[in-house]
């Protein structure tokens, strides 16, 4: 088992304004995108999972296990995330320190940090920069890092908030290449994007949140053929879905390849 239920969660960082209204999700297998304008409280959300905020009211279940009252140290073990900025994760001088830090915080010997470390950053691209300063890096490359040095705890539960930004072809591959691993892995993904064509190429499950609320959730086909409701949310559909609207299609295709293979069919036709 492996899996998280959100119950009645709200959230408030001051008595003024309520940031989370009373969430309800139950997270599971498939791979989930969380997307939604900025400040509709997806980040809030994911450390409220991680246990680096605590909850106003209601409550969080790790596979059955009230986790509401856990620390981020005391969760560590089962839960990883990737935080939005690097430089809010970073700390040690060298890369392959920093990716080993989080296993041996967890319990890894050094031998083991330090394997899994350098799959981990074979993974993402990184094993010749081992050495090198995280501050002599790119910010793309600090991302990666990041990436990597969650990995290597290997936690049952992967937590991305906005790994696109910054990244450039490659890296998405990298990025969607990881993704399709855990999820093989059996580990539970979950990640926040604003890159809504990342999001329909790579996620089994999308959740829209707005304004503290969650206002679409479902296979992520599905939450795409929204297009009204995605609007009332600030969101665009995928580039994909524009696309084939143009050519006068209707159905909803997620990528490319689908696309082509509708067009050749047409053709033939
Ligand atoms: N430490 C904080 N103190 C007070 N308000 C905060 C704090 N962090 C976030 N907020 C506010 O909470 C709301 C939700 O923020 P949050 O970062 O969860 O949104 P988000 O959906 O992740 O947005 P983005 O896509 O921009 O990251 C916003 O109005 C934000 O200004």
């Amino acid at each position: 088992m492996n899996e998280i239920k959100a119950e009645k969660l709200q959230f408030s960082y001051t008595a003024e304004k309520k940031i989370l209204q009373g969430i309800h999700l139950h997270l599971m297998k498939e791979s989930t995108a969380i997307i939604g304008q900025n400040g509709a409280g997806k980040s809030t959300f994911v450390k409220l999972l991680k246990g680096l905020l605590k909850p106003t009211a209601g409550s969080i279940l790790y596979n059955g296990k009230d986790i509401s009252g856990l620390t981020a140290a005391t969760l560590a073990k089962d839960i990883g995330m990737v935080f939005q900025n690097p430089n809010d994760q970073i700390f040690k001088n060298k890369v392959i320190d920093e990716v080993m830090f989080g296993p041996q915080n967890i319990g890894q010997t050094e031998d083991e940090a330090q394997a899994n470390a350098i799959t981990a950053l074979r993974k993402v691209g990184l094993e010749h920069q081992a050495e090198q300063n995280p501050y002599d890096l790119s910010l793309s490359e600090r991302k990666m890092i990041a990436v990597a040095s969650i990995l290597a705890m290997n936690t049952n539960v992967v937590i991305f908030d906005e790994p696109t930004m910054g990244q450039d072809y490659v890296g998405k591959q990298i990025l969607k290449n990881i993704i399709a691993e855990l999820r093989k892995e059996g580990k539970l993904v979950l990640c926040i994007l604003h890159d809504m064509d990342f999001a329909a190429q790579v996620f089994e499950r999308t959740i829209v949140f707005h304004q503290g609320n969650v206002l679409l959730d479902g296979p992520t086909k599905e939450v795409f053929m929204h297009a009204d409701i995605l609007k009332k949310a600030f969101l665009e559909q995928p580039s994909i879905i524009k696309i084939a609207k143009n050519l006068g299609i209707d159905n909803t295709y997620l990528t490319e390849e689908e696309l082509i293979e509708k067009l050749n069919r047409v053709v033939r036709d």
